[in-house]
């Protein structure tokens, strides 16, 4: 059996927030994990609803919040299905455009800086 957990995007987990399909986002930031606890929700103490409500989101807050039990969190374990995509906030896509764009100009970039600063060097020996 594989140990590698799946990778969910933000967007991918928000598309499963029915009673038959959900999943929750579960975890510090930086570990944040992604369980489908569709076969839990009827077997919640706290009851179906308080979980769908927070249905395809980052229950984090909630979850710890209610100072769920070692059992609690033994039980949700049995749900992982991934880890969550995390990202610094937008500009996610604007820097993906960059970095291909990086790719190609990256040997050009890599010549251009010393001389940049050797130009400055020689800037400050003739003005001083
Ligand atoms: C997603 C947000 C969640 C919220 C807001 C929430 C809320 C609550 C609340 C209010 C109770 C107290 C019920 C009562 O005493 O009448 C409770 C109990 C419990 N919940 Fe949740 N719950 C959440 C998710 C989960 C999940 C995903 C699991 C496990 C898969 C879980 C497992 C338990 C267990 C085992 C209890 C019994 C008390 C304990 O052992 O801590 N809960 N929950």
């Amino acid at each position: 059996m594989s140990t590698e957990l799946k990778v969910f995007t933000q967007e991918e987990v928000a598309a499963h927030t029915t009673a038959e399909d959900c999943w929750i986002i579960v975890g510090e930031a930086g570990e944040k994990k992604v369980y489908d606890v569709t076969k839990y929700l009827d077997d919640h103490p706290g009851g179906p609803e308080i979980i769908l409500d927070l249905a395809g989101q980052d229950a984090n807050e909630e979850f710890e919040d209610i100072g769920h039990s070692t059992d609690a969190r033994k039980a949700l374990a049995k749900y992982l299905i991934g880890t969550l995509k995390e990202e610094p906030k937008k500009a996610t896509a604007a820097k993906t455009a960059n970095a291909t764009k990086q790719v190609s100009s990256g040997n050009n970039s890599l010549y251009v800086f010393p001389i940049i600063v050797v130009v400055f060097a020689l800037l400050y020996k003739l003005m001083n």
